[in-house]
């Protein structure tokens, strides 16, 4: 498992750290590692021109010191001094010491221009908002070199937080983070600037809890739900899909599709497009009753191409099984009925729906994604997987805040147990630090821009909805389903485009992926 902490979380386990060992020995450990991270990207440090970015905190002072390791191995390195007066004394002094330069903000340009690694020390945990006036240019000078752009434990003008990046940011190719991930570096559009992500282990004593979490292989290996040898379909789990019309009978098709892959005994489908289900897959259960009279389902699905069959959806709300609410379901569902369940609810919307649901622009969910699925998962008492470039996963209980920084309804979060999985806290949703009692948020790793494609989100609602006939919570259902997803659109793909069928077929194969 990947984890990630909050700035205030690694704020205290530092005090902690400190107070135990001499002065500066935490800055030591970070700048070594740092260094020897710039070491293995130059190849050869001997001779090659380094440019440390260098602003007024202890970010800076990691970057002098460790700028004063490669000087010491040879490397003509300087140092732009966005405030002279307030640069790091000591890391200062021991860059000057082993031969190092000091310039100022006026020779950046030609520095950046001709160096080989820039190592951006402007700002870290301690920043807000984007770059200053001052430190902007410099970012737009290290983007335009040729030069490799190390950051130095968050690439400066990016929110460690929350992801999100608002006004100028630096681009690095490598960021170089110590004692955790912040949760910055796990979602996107954050992620972006960070490039690859190493993390140096300063000593760092953390929670148990973190505020991110990113499965991996052998954590989704764990959850997937294997068949033992007194199982049957029942006891594998039935899920439903309520999705489809005459209109987008597709939809139906994608999300049996992905069903069938998710490990659930049958696949049971109702609604208008039966004939081409069957077509395409014969072990489908068909019904044309509606929900209510299908027959035993463990988990619905709800809604994928379902246009305005809205009493399809209340019918599956109303059943006490886990539901998934995907795509026209989103909009068709009652906010009280969801809140008022007392099975698992998942609703997986795209950043447009989840837009749609908060009342705000699309843009502020994409620019502000954690935000905005803790506030839709407090707001309708349900997990919400959100969908995108950095999916995310986060139970009512992950803490609730609106995007863009305002406070949300204030509702928060229904408390409840989901009827199994029953790993779900569900405390209150409140201040997103504070009263954060649920929980952490996970985000998937595995996504691919080739999964932007029509019918994808379909075979991604099947695939969670059977996870969740098969017994899993929600957060865990969605959250494999997007791991699972994530690979097998990188299968499908393979460098070149591919339909939302493929990734379906792909499935089996991430799934052995996983396993092996
Ligand atoms: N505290 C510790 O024990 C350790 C801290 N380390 C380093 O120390 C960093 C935190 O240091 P600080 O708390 O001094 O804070 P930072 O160095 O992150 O930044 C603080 C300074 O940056 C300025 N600033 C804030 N926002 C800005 C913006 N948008 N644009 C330009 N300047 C801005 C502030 O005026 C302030 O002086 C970590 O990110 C890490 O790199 C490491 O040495 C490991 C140990
Ligand atoms: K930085």
């Amino acid at each position: 498992m990947r984890t990630a902490y909050s700035v205030e979380t690694v704020r205290a386990a530092e005090r902690e750290l400190m107070a135990r060992l001499p002065d500066g020995a935490l800055m030591q450990r970070a700048a070594a590692g740092l260094a020897a991270a710039c070491a293995d990207l130059l190849g050869r440090v001997y001779g090659s021109r380094v440019v440390l970015l260098i602003g007024s905190g202890d970010n800076g002072g990691d970057a002098l010191y460790a700028g004063a390791r490669l000087a010491r191995r040879g490397a003509g390195v300087t140092a732009v001094l966005l405030t002279p007066e307030r640069a790091h004394a000591g890391g200062l002094a021991a860059l000057r010491r082993v031969g190092g330069r000091v310039a100022g903000v006026d020779s950046a340009d030609e520095l950046i221009d001709r160096a080989d690694l820039v190592v951006d020390g402007i700002v870290g945990i301690g920043g807000k908002g984007g770059l200053r006036a001052e430190a902007a240019p410099l970012a737009s000078a290290a983007e335009r070199s040729r030069a490799a752009v190390v950051a130095v434990d968050l690439p400066s003008g990016v929110d460690a937080d929350t992801g999100e990046v608002r006004g100028a940011a630096i681009r690095a190719d490598l960021t170089v983070t110590f004692g955790t991930h912040k949760p910055g570096l796990l979602v996107d559009p954050a992620r972006e600037y960070a490039g690859s992500v190493r993390l140096i282990d300063i000593g760092l004593e953390l929670p148990a809890e973190p505020e991110l979490e990113a499965l991996q292989h052998a954590d989704v290996a764990r959850l997937l739900p294997v068949p033992g040898a007194e199982s049957d379909k029942y006891r594998r789990g039935v899920v439903g899909i309520a999705a489809g019309s005459s209109r987008y009978p597709g939809a139906a098709v994608l999300a049996v599709a992905g069903a069938l892959r998710g490990g659930a005994g049958a696949v049971r489908y109702v609604g208008p497009a039966g004939d081409a289900v069957i077509a395409r897959f014969p072990e489908t259960l068909v019904s044309d009753r509606g929900p209510k009279k299908a027959g035993r389902v463990q988990a619905w699905v709800a809604g994928p191409g379902a246009g305005d069959d809205a009493a399809a959806v209340a019918e599956v709300l109303a059943m006490d099984v886990p539901v998934l609410l995907d795509a026209d379901g989103l909009r068709l569902a009652d906010r009280e009925t969801v809140r008022a369940r007392t099975a698992p609810t998942l609703m997986t919307p795209h950043a447009g729906e989840a837009a749609a649901l908060l009342g705000v622009a699309r843009e502020e969910v994409e620019g502000a994604r954690l935000a905005a699925v803790r506030e839709l998962a407090g707001r309708y008492g349900a997990t919400v997987l959100l969908k995108g470039a950095t999916t995310v996963v986060a139970d009512p209980g992950s803490g609730s805040a609106a995007p863009g920084g305002g406070s949300g309804d204030g509702s928060g979060g229904g408390s409840r147990s989901g009827s199994r999985g029953g790993s779900r806290s569900g405390s209150r949703g409140g201040s997103r630090s504070g009263s954060r009692g649920g929980s952490a948020v996970r985000v998937n790793a595995t996504g691919t821009a080739w999964l932007a494609t029509a019918g994808s989100g379909d075979v991604l609602s099947g695939l969670a909805g059977s996870l969740l006939a098969a017994g899993l919570s929600a957060r865990d259902a969605g959250s494999v389903a997007a791991y699972l997803h994530g690979l097998a659109g990188r299968f499908a793909a393979d460098g070149a485009p591919a339909g939302a069928h493929d990734v379906a077929a792909a499935i089996p194969g991430a799934w052995r992926d996983v396993r092996e």
